[in-house]
């Protein structure tokens, strides 16, 4: 696949993401939006991958989106890396997929992954540099990484469906403090925040990023998707009834699969399990989610 802003590199079953605009800070503009929904597109229709690392080239992981692209402007019909908003009766149709924000298009994207996804943090994260991270399952990042949610500081609004995954992620009065602050922070405060599991020395992160996306990856594929969508699609639910059902369909889905017996096996045996489980045409059947390609 030729992607543009983007490198892609897959090794021992993980599929590696680096977003590759170092000369500017990793800044995202359309291009990047379309690299990125690509591919998460790529790691899915993919047998071989079975986890995923986003990280950035060098200094930045994404200084958020590219200010020096369409001038100092965030409107969207000024600006020449995106296709216009149509218009109906002289107004813009909000209902068309070109109103629809771009980091959000790539956050909704990788929620919608049917792998697990690692976010590997190696410096500076601002506005959708950190807002497209909240989809990702962990993420890891370096002693001088910095986040920040400066939308307020540029007039705007937290975007990318921030609004939905941030107060669930660190609970609504911190998803408050760095929204209302703006304030570009430590990698500390996002690990006391709850927004990183661990902190690493820069030339440390890659490879424990690696170490925790071989761990995942030894999971049965079909199971790890399952997982990753019933925990997130159930952070919605108003009732643990939703979720019984949920995983009840899972277990009765699941229970007459190879993947199951494989996984038992193995335990008897005293071996690695060799899962083989593929996706099947009755998902989306049983997980109304499963194919949902609006989200693009
Ligand atoms: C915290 C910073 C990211 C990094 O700080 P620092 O390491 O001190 O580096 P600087 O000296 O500030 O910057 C180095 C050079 O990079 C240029 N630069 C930085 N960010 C951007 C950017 N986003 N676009 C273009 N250029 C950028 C900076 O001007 C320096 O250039 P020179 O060396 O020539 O002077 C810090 O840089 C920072 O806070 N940057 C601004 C981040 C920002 O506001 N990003 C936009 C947030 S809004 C957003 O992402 C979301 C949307 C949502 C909806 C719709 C449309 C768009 O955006």
């Amino acid at each position: 696949m030729a992607y543009t802003t983007i490198t892609t590199a897959a090794e021992d079953n993980i599929l590696t993401i680096t977003l590759n605009r170092p000369d500017r800070m990793n800044a995202f503009n359309g291009e990047m939006m379309y690299d990125l929904i690509a591919a998460f597109d790529e790691a899915d229709s993919r047998d071989d991958v079975r986890a995923v690392i986003v990280t950035g080239a060098g200094k930045a992981f994404c200084a958020g989106a590219d200010l020096g692209a369409g001038g100092a402007t965030f409107d969207r019909n000024a600006r020449k890396d995106r296709e216009p908003i149509p218009e109906v009766d002289g107004k813009p149709d909000l209902s068309h997929q070109a109103a629809r924000d771009g980091g959000g298009r790539v956050t909704l994207r990788i929620f919608q992954c049917l792998k697990p996804v690692i976010g590997a943090i190696n410096g500076a994260a601002v506005g959708i540099g950190v807002t497209m991270q909240l989809p990702m399952d962990v993420r890891l990042c370096s002693e001088n990484a910095r986040f920040g949610f400066v939308f307020s500081r540029r007039g705007i609004v937290p975007e990318a469906a921030s609004s939905w995954f941030l107060p669930r992620l660190v609970g609504i009065s911190q998803a408050l403090d760095w929204c209302y602050s703006g304030r570009v922070f430590p990698a500390a405060e996002a690990k006391a925040g709850g927004l990183v599991k661990e902190i690493y020395p820069a030339d440390e992160l890659l490879p424990a990023a690696r170490k925790l996306a071989l761990e995942y990856a030894e999971g049965a594929p079909v199971s790890l998707a399952l997982t990753r969508h019933m925990m997130w699609r159930m952070l919605g639910a108003d009732h643990p009834m939703e979720a019984h059902k949920v995983d009840s369909r899972g277990i009765f889905h699941r229970g007459k699969s190879d993947d199951v017996k494989e996984g038992v096996t193995s335990f008897l045996e005293k071996r690695p399990a060799k899962f083989t489980g593929k996706v099947s045409a009755d998902m989306p059947e049983y997980f109304p989610w499963w194919d949902e390609p609006q989200y693009r």
